[in-house]
């Protein structure tokens, strides 16, 4: 869909469609074998790896409060159900497997990504240093799975290397995206305006308490691109106010320094997303043809003639998707549809969140509309 159909919507809310998948209230203990390591926990969940005991696959298990702070949250895990329903056959969004509720809990069991999250490949002390080529072939992958959330008028709104995971990390496997917890379909007849998320991540329409539109998640892909490519954080201060400033004065640093052994493709990209002023930002088709991410092997889950929508950035002619085929890079998904208080915390996991802003205390998330 083209930035002229999505920029009249706003943000409403939450998808209360009828859920196609079957809620079990059998014991999920007697299916499933629960390893005791946490993958990660959120605000809202605990995510816990668990096996199968009918065919030993792994999946993991997103354990979600029904209610949280006192209030109902079933609408709210309702709508992520129906998000992952909706993104079911795309590759790049993480499959949901079962659902199971308890008298507190509704557990999500979910495809298990064994190469975690993004976020360990943008940390400066890593071992070694992921090459372009690789971030191309991710950030592609990534903008794969967001053209169809987008063409389904939904945006994430949560974007950040800890909710892209990987199937595998060596060999570097393919991007799962996660946690559509705050994720919201965008309607025409209301809007959003507040929202939370991670402060560094935030992007300045949300800070100006502006509409939200898909182009919220386009800055974040700008966050996560730098981030690959310099392992630095590109908004972070060294407290919360001076996180805000730098968010909302887009202070970026591109300095010859930091982009030593960036390519200027790159960098003209990161350029094009951060942008302080929505309307001016490329859509995620329009990334898709960004001379910086033609390089290397393409996997393109769209034919050729049928890549997705128009080139804004390239001024590449593409088709739209509202001319596509079922068939093409939503796999059908895109056009045919209409408190972790009760479970102990393992101290082997940390909440990699704030890892670049260590000094800030827990929660930094910016919560003017706490949804649950
Ligand atoms: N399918 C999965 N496979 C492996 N690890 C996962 C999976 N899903 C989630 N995790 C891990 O658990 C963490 C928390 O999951 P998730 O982001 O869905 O929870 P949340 O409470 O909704 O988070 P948030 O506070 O960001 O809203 C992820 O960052 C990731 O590390």
């Amino acid at each position: 869909m083209s930035r002229r159909k999505l920029e009249n919507k706003s943000l409403s809310g939450l998808l209360d469609t009828p859920l196609h998948t079957a809620i079990k209230t059998e014991n999920f203990h007697n299916f499933y074998t629960l390893e005791s390591k946490q993958l990660g926990r959120g605000r809202s969940a605990v995510v816990r790896k668990c096996i199968a005991k009918s065919t030993g696959q792994e999946y993991a298990a997103k354990f979600l409060k029904k209610r949280r702070r006192g209030q109902d949250c079933k609408a709210e895990i309702h709508h992520e159900i129906a998000v992952l329903e909706l993104m079911k056959s795309n590759p790049r969004i993480v499959n949901l497997h079962e659902v199971y509720e308890t008298a507190n809990e509704i557990i999500l069991v979910l495809e298990y990504a064994a190469g975690g999250e993004m976020f360990d490949l943008c940390v400066p002390d890593l071992d070694y240093r992921i090459g372009e080529r690789d971030i191309v072939r991710l950030i592609r992958q990534i903008l794969e799975g967001l053209c169809c959330l987008h063409e389904n008028n939904i945006v994430h709104l949560d974007l950040k290397p800890q909710n892209i995971l990987l199937s595998s990390v060596n060999p570097l496997g393919d991007v799962k995206i996660v946690d559509f917890g705050i994720s919201r379909k965008l309607e025409n007849s209301s809007e959003l305006r507040h929202i939370m998320g991670t402060t560094e991540y935030l992007a300045p329409e949300i800070l100006n308490y502006d509409p939200i539109t898909t182009a919220t998640d386009m800055w974040n892909i700008g966050v996560i691109s730098y981030m690959l490519l310099t392992q630095e954080s590109p908004f972070v201060g060294a407290d919360i106010q001076e996180t805000y400033l730098n968010i909302s004065q887009v202070n970026v640093d591109y300095s010859e320094e930091t982009f030593a052994s960036v390519s200027q493709p790159a960098k003209d990209f990161i350029q094009k997303l951060l942008i302080k002023n929505p309307e001016e930002r490329p859509t995620a088709a329009d990334c898709l043809s960004h001379l910086w991410l033609q390089q290397g092997e393409l996997t393109l889950l769209c034919g050729p003639e049928e890549t997705c929508c128009s080139s804004q950035m390239s001024g590449h002619a593409t088709k739209c998707s509202e001319e596509r085929n079922v068939k093409s890079s939503c796999n059908g998904t895109c056009s045919d549809k209409e408190d972790k208080e009760n479970i102990p915390e393992d101290s082997s996991t940390v909440s990699k969140r704030f890892r670049f802003d260590d000094s800030l205390q827990y929660p930094q998330d910016f919560t003017t509309d706490f949804l649950c």
